[in-house]
């Protein structure tokens, strides 16, 4: 199959590199540095049970891709509409274009640029970027991806590159159960720098986590998705399960890079607005990863 992996990231190198591995024709998209590094060596897929370099293409335009019968669109949620731009033209009515990235309004949003019906997908993942061309895999790695037309058959060459696929008969409340565990947690652990071990353990915490929740599910219910009574227990239970984890949105302040918070926590200040749901908790989140964003760029160019 010829696939395209737009954002030659964590996310993109890891799940492009599984199919590369299983003999798919697979093209990455990528910035220059992960571009020149997959060209002149391969992708370095660096995983608990497989480390190598897998021969690939790479580019960091979709100028020259061939129409490819697979898309994955792996870039953070505020590229999403440049990413979605840059394949105009390039998509065949039957190509299947995949959104695997967090936040609930990608898929659309990428519909909306590319004319294309884009098929949602959470990812279960945690993966990096450990050097130009080289992708780490912490764990995990299970997809959900939205019902289609395709999605059976998509699942099917998913786990037959040995990624553990479900399909999602209620794509919304899966999509919306992983954003509201991104408004937990990501900012607090942002912010603290701090992994999600202890996290709990600060007086206050849980009942702050508890209110993002408790907004986050009132502004979801109102959007007419069903998200259970048992989530927020589940979401408590998190800091023991993955003790370790520091949130997506720290790494992006720990590595100066712009972070997702406005399609986190701030998309539920935004569907709040528009609903007449008050979220005080998300907003504040929020703005302290915005001020902890500007206070990075302010000290890095001071340096
Ligand atoms: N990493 C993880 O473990 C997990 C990530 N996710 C989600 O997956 C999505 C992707 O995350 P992740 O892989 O970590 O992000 P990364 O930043 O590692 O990867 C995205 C890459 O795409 C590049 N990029 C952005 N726009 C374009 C473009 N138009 N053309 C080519 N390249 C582009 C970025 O460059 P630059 O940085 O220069 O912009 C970056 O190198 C996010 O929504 C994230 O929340 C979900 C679960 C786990
Ligand atoms: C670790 C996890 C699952 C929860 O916060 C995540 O998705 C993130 O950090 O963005």
């Amino acid at each position: 199959m010829q696939i395209a992996v737009v954002g030659a990231g964590a996310v993109g190198c890891y799940y492009g590199g599984l199919l590369l591995r299983a003999g798919h024709d697979v093209t990455f998209i990528g910035r220059q540095p992960h571009v020149d590094a997959i060209n002149a060596h391969g992708l370095l897929l660096d995983t608990k049970t497989f480390n190598g370099r897998l021969p690939a293409i790479a580019a960091t335009d979709a100028t020259a891709l061939a129409p490819p019968d697979l898309v994955l669109v792996c870039v953070k949620s505020a590229d999403t509409e440049q990413a979605g731009r840059a394949l105009a033209g390039r998509l065949r009515p039957e190509t299947s274009v995949l959104s695997l990235q967090n936040g609930v309004d990608n898929a659309p949003r990428l519909a909306t640029v590319t004319g294309h019906a884009v098929i949602p997908v959470v990812v279960y993942v945690g993966s990096e970027m450990a050097g130009p061309g080289h992708v780490r895999h912490h764990g995990g790695g299970d997809l959900a991806i939205g019902p289609s037309a395709a999605s059976q058959a998509l699942a099917q060459t998913l786990e037959a590159a040995g990624v553990r696929t479900t399909i999602a008969d209620d794509i919304d409340k899966t999509l919306w159960s992983k954003l509201i565990i991104n408004c937990a947690f990501n900012a607090l652990s942002a912010v603290a720098g701090i992994s999600y071990g202890p996290i709990l353990e600060v007086e206050g915490t849980r009942n702050v986590v508890t209110s993002a929740v408790q907004e986050a599910v009132s502004v979801a219910r109102a959007s007419g998705v069903s998200i259970g009574d048992d989530l927020l227990a589940h979401i408590l239970n998190i800091p023991a399960i993955m003790p370790n984890q520091m949130s997506s949105t720290a790494q992006d302040l720990a590595r100066g890079k712009p972070s997702e918070i406005d399609f986190l926590n701030g998309y539920v200040v935004r569907k709040g607005a528009e609903l007449g749901i008050a979220t005080p908790t998300n907003h504040a989140m929020q703005v302290m990863v915005k001020l902890a964003e500007r206070g990075k760029a302010m000290s890095a160019r001071r340096t």
